[in-house]
């Protein structure tokens, strides 16, 4: 749905995006990581058209976005929603008003409006909240409210900036579970925009990593934190401090085997004992995943490899 080739961006003599080439397909929700000045927020801009790009080909349903004239593109923004760290609410209107918002600007019947609004403030769980204005919300509540209206026009891609960044670890995680279940529902893609490694854990399915502008990962979330190249590391902040004696093999426990007391049988079967040195589970993507690090004697690396070759684990030699 959503084809990036060979893009570039300078501003002015800078280049802040660098051969960026990426496939978005319809339905999935896309997460672009990456710390602080990395171009996150850059390509947002440039798939809804906002940001020109210096060149390469970026198109969204076959349509080449540098080459839409302006009511062409007008009618391509429609197509797309938009959430922002800061909600970007209008203070002196109420939930209601700040949700009819987009519709009343494309003239919709007052009664069209009403019927999408009531709906839309149903599905985030604000119906009761119609009348409030921004400043009695809470910030969960208030990016409800971004989010509903975000969805008035019935987009088929929602873009969110940072969406999560000013909530505390709770509202987050609510959010989150907004935008899967409106994913789900009403089979929008989601291309989210974040710094933090925990909303692209709960929520994407696929994920760009980007530094200084350049791709330095790209892959199924699940990949990307199961097995992390040097980058990936580097990128996480993980170092794993191992024994210098013997030998440490690192396991990794994809989501179907990581329930699996894997360790405790290899010790039963072998009749041998591991120093575990480094181990951690997490959920991504709603599957648990996990990584473990055991250290053994010299002499025990050949028939603790051989066993652990036979049971389809991915492992390594640290
Ligand atoms: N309008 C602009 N004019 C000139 N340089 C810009 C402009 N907007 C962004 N930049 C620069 O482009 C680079 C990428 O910025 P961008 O905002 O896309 O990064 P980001 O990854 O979204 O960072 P953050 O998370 O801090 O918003 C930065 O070096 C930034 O200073």
């Amino acid at each position: 749905m959503i084809t990036i080739k060979n893009l570039n961006k300078y501003y002015g003599k800078t280049k802040v995006l660098n051969n960026i080439s990426i496939e978005i397909k319809k339905g999935e929700i896309f997460a672009i990581v990456g710390h602080s000045g990395a171009g996150k927020s850059t390509l947002l801009r440039c798939i809804n058209g906002l940001e020109e790009y210096s060149d390469g080909s970026l198109q969204v349903n076959n349509k080449e976005i540098k080459s839409l004239k302006k009511e062409n593109l007008r009618e391509f923004r429609k197509k797309i929603g938009m959430i922002f760290q800061h909600f970007s609410l209008v203070q002196r209107k109420t939930v209601y008003e700040n949700v009819a918002l987009p519709m009343q600007l494309w003239g919709y019947k007052k009664e069209q409006i009403d019927k999408k609004v009531n709906e839309l403030l149903a599905l985030v769980g604000l119906d009761n909240k119609k009348d409030s204005y921004p400043n009695q919300l809470s910030g969960g509540q208030k990016q409800r409210v971004a989010i509903a209206r975000a969805l008035t026009l019935e987009p088929e891609v929602l873009l969110s900036d940072e969406a999560t960044s000013a909530l505390d670890p709770n509202t987050t995680t609510s959010i989150l579970n907004l935008l899967k279940e409106i994913n789900e529902k009403l089979n929008i893609t989601i291309v989210l925009v974040t710094h933090e490694m925990d909303v692209v854990k709960q929520i994407a399915q696929k994920a760009l990593l980007l530094e200084h502008g350049n791709i330095i990962g790209f892959d199924d979330t699940e990949e990307l934190f199961l097995k992390p190249d040097e980058k990936m590391k580097e990128f996480l902040g993980e170092s794993e401090v191992v024994p210098s004696e013997g030998v440490n093999i690192k396991l990794y426990f994809p989501k179907d085997n990581a329930y699996q007391s894997f360790i405790t049988k290899m010790a039963r079967e072998l009749n041998m004992d591991f120093n575990i040195v480094w181990g951690k589970l997490e959920e991504i993507n709603t599957h648990i995943v996990g990584n473990m690090v055991i250290n053994i004697e010299e002499e025990k690396k050949e028939i603790v490899t051989n066993y652990i070759k036979e049971h389809d684990i991915v492992w390594e030699v640290l």
